[in-house]
């Protein structure tokens, strides 16, 4: 639902994922504590999206009418880069190194001003590092767009509907 529409990623599959195992909930608690304030509303679903080792994500920003203010992942198995390009200035960039077990967290013009994307295997450098590809599984949670209160809930695809994480 988040990238087809845009065709941005390719090799994957994925889903929304509400019901969680206590031991999952607790790291998702962890990752919502680390990543949201108080007064963050998260989509009620978790977005599980799994890349095979030549799956890729191509730059996007990420749909201002689905996704609010911060972007919080956590990525498994595989590491991986991501780049983020400002969309003004493509002069402008940064990688991050995302290790298994690491969480990156898109918020303020990280969110807005910078297109991200996962790096192909072929180009999948860290500088001059080389890293990589495999399988790399990333669960990602986004917050409620503003105004996306409980109270308007027919605005938004019914697995993304608010609720409790
Ligand atoms: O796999 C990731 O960490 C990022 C996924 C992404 O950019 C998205 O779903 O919009
Ligand atoms: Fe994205």
């Amino acid at each position: 639902p988040w990238l087809r529409t845009l065709e941005a990623i390719h090799g994957f599959r994925e889903t929304e994922k509400s019901r969680w195992s206590e031991a999952s909930r607790a790291i998702l608690r962890r990752v919502q504590a680390a990543a949201f304030g108080p007064g963050q509303t998260l989509l009620s679903s978790v977005h599980v999206l799994d890349l095979e080792p030549q799956g890729y994500i191509k730059p996007h920003v990420d749909s201002i009418k689905f996704c609010g203010s911060t972007i919080a992942g956590l990525s498994l198995l595989s590491p991986s880069v991501m780049r983020l390009v400002h969309t003004q200035e493509p002069g402008e960039w940064l990688e991050l190194l995302l290790e298994p077990g690491s969480l990156y967290i898109l918020r303020g013009s990280a969110r807005y001003d910078f297109s991200h994307e996962i790096l192909r295997d072929e180009e999948s450098f860290f500088g001059e590092r080389r890293i990589p590809r495999g399988r790399r599984i990333s669960v990602i949670c986004r917050s409620l767009p503003e105004g996306m209160g409980p109270g308007e809930p027919g605005q938004l695809p019914p697995a993304c509907a608010p609720g409790p994480l």
